[in-house]
């Protein structure tokens, strides 16, 4: 089951179930456009969902009755997400469903409320899930005894990604400067002065630097995976293409490091992870659209080193992650539905 499934997220969301070999839909909930196809909202899954129209919240609780187990993805926005979650939550412990979420709104991102409300200023909907949620991307949690999952963000996910190998290494820097270069679709579908066309369209501008609000949700989670209290100096950028995150990740070490050092360290550190892919030269945002691929690449010269990784920011930032996540809390294979590899030329 989806929820917020008629956004950007939702729809790749749809788009990854129709092909994932263990879960069946459900239902894809949505307020708007209940009742209306979902062919209708996306029209390039009509292949894959011809008929399934949109269910509205309370009929898709009501389903909760016939079902033993439910994967509840939540497409939401922030602050809506947590109450819509802890509805679905009693209704799956009132009728004895074994149920797992994973939420990829900043609802269940944080451990605690106070460090929630702290960030966005407003009173956290079902503070008392939190305790069930692990948090962070799979690469970086061996194994969990959560029941649920808040999924990092998108520049969080490729920030990551890139950061903590190193910062929960023995050479770890004290302060990371990190530029993240995001596509419009990370927005989401409600249109924005900042996602039209011709403002984004050629144009490339930072926003909103060293004062983004996913700054401390990368801090914390690079201390979560044990990479210690490091500051994070994050300008985003608004770059001019849909899809796609590119992070540049620059530290000066306490020593010095050779970049084929560097490059194994990486290398050892995701040698167990699937959709990790350390390359030789520099990561391009076509290699990975579409797919759950990360890539990343290094660079080093004397202390001072350069670690940039590109994903997608629907899929590895996004929907993908959540999924790679949900496989794992059903114990299925990590990858199930989710190697497919990018086009490259679209
Ligand atoms: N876009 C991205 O790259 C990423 C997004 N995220 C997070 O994923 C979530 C979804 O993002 P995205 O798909 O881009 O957002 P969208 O705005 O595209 O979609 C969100 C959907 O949620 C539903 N919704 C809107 N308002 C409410 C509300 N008050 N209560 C319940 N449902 C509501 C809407 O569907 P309807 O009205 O039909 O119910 C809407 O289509 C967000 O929390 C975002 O922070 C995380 C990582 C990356
Ligand atoms: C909606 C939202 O926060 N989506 C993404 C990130 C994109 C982003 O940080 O975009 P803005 O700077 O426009 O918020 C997320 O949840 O991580």
């Amino acid at each position: 089951m989806v929820l917020g499934a008629t956004g950007y997220v939702g729809g790749e969301l749809l788009r990854l179930l129709a092909v994932h070999p263990e879960f069946k839909l459900l239902a894809a909930v949505s307020t708007s456009q209940a009742g209306q196809p979902i062919a209708a909202t996306f029209s390039a899954l009509a292949p894959a969902w011809p008929n399934l129209t949109f269910s509205t919240p309370e009929d898709s609780l009501a389903m909760l009755a016939d079902v033993d187990r439910l994967a509840l993805f939540s497409a939401a926005p922030h602050g809506a997400s947590a109450a819509m979650v802890a509805q679905f939550v009693a209704a799956a412990h009132s009728h004895g469903v074994e149920l797992h979420v994973v939420d990829s709104s900043a609802d269940f991102r944080y451990r605690t409320a106070a460090d929630y409300e702290a960030v966005y200023a407003s009173t956290h909907g079902a503070s008392e899930l939190l305790a069930d949620f692990e948090q962070g991307v799979p690469e970086h949690v061996a194994a969990t005894s959560k029941q649920h999952v808040g999924h990092p963000g998108c520049f969080a996910t490729a920030a990551l990604l890139a950061a903590v190998p190193l910062c929960a290494s023995s050479f770890a820097p004290s302060s990371l400067f990190i530029n993240g270069i995001t596509g419009s679709t990370g927005s989401g579908r409600s249109p924005l002065p900042g996602t039209h066309h011709p403002e984004r369209h050629s144009n490339l501008y930072a926003y909103k630097p060293l004062a983004h609000r996913h700054a401390p949700e990368i801090a914390a989670y690079i201390a979560t995976a044990g990479g210690g209290d490091v500051r994070v100096n994050f300008v985003p950028h608004s770059g001019p293409f849909a899809r796609g995150i590119h992070v540049t990740l620059q530290a000066e070490l306490p020593n010095a490091v050779s970049v084929d050092d560097l490059r194994q360290h990486y290398r050892d550190y995701y040698a167990n992870a699937s959709f990790v892919r350390i390359v030789d030269g520099t990561p391009r945002i076509k290699d990975v659209v579409t797919s759950n691929y990360c890539h990343i690449g290094v660079a080093a010269e004397g202390n001072n080193v350069v670690v940039m990784s590109a994903i997608d920011n629907l899929v590895k930032g996004a929907a993908g992650g959540a999924m790679q996540w949900m496989n794992r809390l059903w114990s299925l294979p990590e990858t199930h539905g989710l190697l497919a590899t990018a086009p490259a030329w679209t």
